[in-house]
């Protein structure tokens, strides 16, 4: 037997029993228990016992010193209660009677024990600490009311062990034990995991933990952040009831916290649902965080099916709460039973039902502020679409307008632009206003001007008086403006191309529009299926600068945007007339703003068709042996996953990653051929990516990479997105080499902006180049209306996971209907 050691200091021999020590400890003050302030919901129960304190505190100290030395161990939480009064106050939270079957964890010096024998009950206990398991038997003696193992109660199989004890010494009548203990604070969690779940075997369970923790179980309000996950467990299996906070002083020795009361009334609510923590990475996209449970396409639809958008995360989706779920006529519940209220009267679960019949994994959200999300598979629940914490909650969600998104973002949130009331003068052209309808004539042949970089606001007249005064007129075609909107996807991560048209679409502009899109209209369709990465998206507006400024708004999170100059195409009667406008317009600064502008002749026209220096073919589909991919990740893709992606086509010579879009090239134009028709819309890490031939192949290898200079795996470019790009693709046409759509000063990729400027035109043929930062004199759109219309990828279904589809919503067909003249 090893002595009891006194409590300090030690003495210098360990002094037979029973010892006092030599200098006693200062005693504590005089223990007493308080109501708390802190928590509305806490009764007022107060312990006082300052009659039974020093004498707990002294037959303490006695069994402790009555084998020799002992030290209270504080890995073990050895804070004996010195209060007598708290020990029946236990006692009597759990309701202990005469032949009750208790499991008592931790019996320590034996204090709890005696008041637990004195009920009558019949103890089980379960205690670490060898020393103090001898001190308890031998304080107690062989009575037939006490069981003492000494097992580590985490470790320690409760029920194979307790319930052949429960049977025996409940005579064979089914009966429910109770656990009641001042456990050790350090072990709190885990035994109410441990034991909670046991609601066939324990009806009650009450316990003296740390005051913090109690407070966190009962109390945890799921509108504050301190609701957690184990609150939706200790929900789930029971009924949390604070009783009362016992302070510190009540221990011997006094640990640096409070204690208090918590009893747990047991719910034998089955098996626990496999419920995942939306908690951890809380700002991961539910879809993400919950997919272990179902696929993140069925976390969608769910998602979907109740109002939320798809890309929901935590912090999101409690922004939006109190929009999106309120309830009406939401009865609290968390008993599973669907009938009782939790016990602060507030919802604790919401439980959404899916539209019938749409998916077979209900999500459950906590209400009021959802801040937990929980996802259920089981089958049961799945055939049913009942799970243990209906009813179900009812939204109250606005209806869709038909031309919503089926997402119903409006009622998230997200500030959907109002529709405007627009004067008559504004108000567009419909087609049912147009006696006989629209019909669009071919424009006579003339020779258009190309005047670019002009105010948002300029107007025609503004542009025919300019003009006019180098000779006759026959008419100026503004590109309507904003032509193109130019949105920056940088910083925001994903964003949903639908979230986009969504906006526009609620806008009387799309409403107006969608009628005059040429077959296949469905590329808006597929359109709202596509994900825009991170890069720069350019969006066709072509009606009004408050639509776009609009959308800029009424996206969330903002975007970065930046609303392109207009241009115009000036028709002049005499040729030598418009050679003379050129010439004394070109760069001359206009406009309230005095920007500086862009006149030359629109080159087909000139020439009757391409100039010379004109490098762009009108698509890409000519064969190459380099391709062009876009839409992997920017920012983990390296050269060597391209490579690992592509290489099973064939033999590569070169990877070039640059920003946000890279090139392969092969040594065989015939692998190049293969590994587009294998690889354009594949996976690549996690990403869609989009293939397409470049115009031009690569074959100077010059700062490109080569699968035989793996060490130079990132291409300088992608450290400096503005910097000018040592590639030949970078340069431009003056360097006479291919220009992969990229501006020439910008360095980045310019997509469906190339103009003349030798870069390829992903489907958008001419574009307005008029504002083009950086390149001032960037030469003007070539045969524009024709071209967008061939090359377009919004009108050009088959091609529509193009590059150009991925990136661009367009809505240019308006541009070509504001073109033509009706008769
Ligand atoms: C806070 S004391 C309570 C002692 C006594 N019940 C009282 O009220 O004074 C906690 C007791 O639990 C014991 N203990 C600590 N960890 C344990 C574990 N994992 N399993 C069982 N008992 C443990 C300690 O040795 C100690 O005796």
């Amino acid at each position: 037997m090893v002595a009891l050691p006194s409590l300090s200091p030690p003495p210098p021999r360990p002094s037979p029993s029973p010892a006092t020590p030599r200098r006693r400890p200062p005693p504590p003050p005089p223990p007493h228990a308080t109501p708390s302030h802190r928590v509305r919901s806490r009764p007022a129960t107060v312990v006082s016992a300052a009659s039974g304190v020093t004498d707990g505190y002294h037959s303490t100290i006695r069994s402790l010193n009555s084998r020799g030395r002992h030290v209270p161990r504080k890995s073990l939480g050895q804070n004996y209660m010195l209060n007598s009064k708290v020990n029946e106050e236990l006692v009597a939270a759990a309701g202990v009677e005469e032949g009750d079957v208790v499991l008592e964890i931790g019996p320590g010096t034996g204090s709890l024990t005696a008041a637990l024998l004195d009920a009558g009950a019949t103890v089980f206990a379960v205690e670490k600490d060898k020393h103090m398991a001898t001190l308890v038997n031998d304080r107690f003696g062989s009575t037939e009311q006490l069981k003492i193992i000494e097992e580590d109660i985490t470790k320690f199989n409760v029920r194979s062990h307790l319930l052949p004890f429960l049977e025996e010494k409940s005579h064979h009548t089914r009966k429910y034990a109770k656990v009641v203990s001042n456990l050790p604070f350090n072990v709190s969690t885990e035994v109410v995991k441990l034991l909670l779940p046991m609601g066939d075997v324990f009806s009650v369970m009450v316990l003296l933990l740390q005051d913090e923790t109690a407070l966190r179980f009962a109390d945890a309000s799921i509108q504050t952040p301190e609701y957690r996950p184990i609150n939706v467990f200790v929900n789930f299996y029971s009924e949390p009831e604070y009783k009362f906070k016992v302070e510190r002083t009540n221990f011997f020795p006094q640990p640096k916290v409070d204690g208090a009361v918590i009893s747990f009334k047991l719910k034998n609510s089955g098996d626990y649902p496999p419920v995942n923590s939306a908690f951890n990475g809380k700002r991961k996209m539910l879809r993400k965080s919950l997919q272990h449970l179902c696929s993140s396409s069925e976390i969608e639809a769910a998602l979907a099916n109740i109002g939320l958008p798809v890309t929901l995360t935590l912090p999101v989706l409690a922004r939006f709460s109190p929009v999106v779920a309120r309830p009406s006529g939401f009865s609290c519940n968390n008993s599973g039973d669907g009938s009782s209220s939790s016990p602060t009267g507030h919802c604790r679960w919401a439980h959404i039902h899916p539209a019938p019949g749409k998916i077979s994994t209900p999500i459950q959200l906590i209400h009021p502020h959802l801040v937990h999300v929980v996802a259920y598979k089981n089958p049961h629940y799945a055939a049913t679409d009942q799970s243990p914490l209906s009813p179900p909650l009812r939204f109250s969600i606005r209806r869709r307008r038909p031309n919503q998104s089926p997402r119903g973002g409006g009622d998230l949130g997200f500030p959907r632009p109002r529709p405007r009331r627009l004067s008559p003068r504004r108000r567009p052209l419909l087609p049912s206003s147009i006696p006989g309808g629209l019909r669009r004539v071919a424009c006579p042949k003339m020779r258009p001007v190309f005047c670019g970089n002009l105010d948002y606001d300029a107007r025609q007249s503004e542009i025919e008086r300019l003009f006019s005064k180098y000779g006759r007129v026959e008419r100026v075609d503004m590109k309507s403006g904003p032509d193109y909107l130019n949105v920056n996807y940088q910083n925001i991560g994903q964003v949903h191309i639908r979230d986009i048209m969504e906006h526009l679409c609620s806008s009387w502009m799309m409403d107006w529009a969608l009628p005059f899109l040429p077959e296949p209209r469905s590329s808006l369709v597929h359109l709202q299926e596509l994900r825009v990465h991170p890069g720069i998206c350019s969006l066709g507006n072509n009606h009004l600068v408050n639509d776009a400024l609009l959308l800029r708004s009424a996206l969330h999170p903002p975007l970065r945007c930046t609303l392109l100059p207009r241009f115009a195409f000036v028709y002049m009667e005499d040729e030598r007339d418009a050679d003379e406008a050129i010439h004394r317009l070109d760069r001359i600064e206009f406009g309230r703003k005095g920007r500086r502008l862009r006149v030359e002749w629109t080159k087909e026209d000139r020439s009757g068709g391409r100039r010379g220096n004109s490098k762009r073919s009108p698509n890409n589909t000519r064969p190459t042996k380099t391709l062009f991919v876009i839409n992997f990740d920017p920012i983990n893709t390296r050269t060597r996953d391209l490579e690992r992606h592509f290489d099973q086509y064939g033999k590569i010579s070169n990877v070039r990653i640059r920003r946000n879009f890279a090139f392969v090239q092969y040594e065989l134009q015939e692998d190049a051929t293969k590994a587009l028709e294998g690889t354009n819309g594949s996976t690549l890490m996690d990403r869609v990516i989009s293939v397409e031939y470049a115009l031009r192949d690569d074959d100077e290898k010059r700062n490109g990479y080569s699968p035989e200079r793996r060490g130079r795996d990132r291409s300088p470019d992608r450290r400096d997105y503005r910097g000018r790009s040592a590639s030949p693709y970078g340069r431009g046409r003056e360097r006479g080499s291919p220009d992969y759509g990229r501006g020439r000063e910008r360095g980045s990729p310019d997509y469906g902006r190339g103009g003349d400027r030798g870069s390829p035109d992903y489907h958008r043929g001419a574009s307005p180049q008029g504002g083009n930062k950086g390149d001032e004199r960037g030469s003007p759109p070539n045969n524009y209306d024709r071209e967008r219309r061939e090359a377009s990828p919004g009108y050009d279904g088959p091609r529509r996971s193009t590059l150009a589809g991925a990136l661009t919503v367009d809505c240019r067909p308006l541009a070509a209907v504001a073109n033509c003249t009706v008769k």
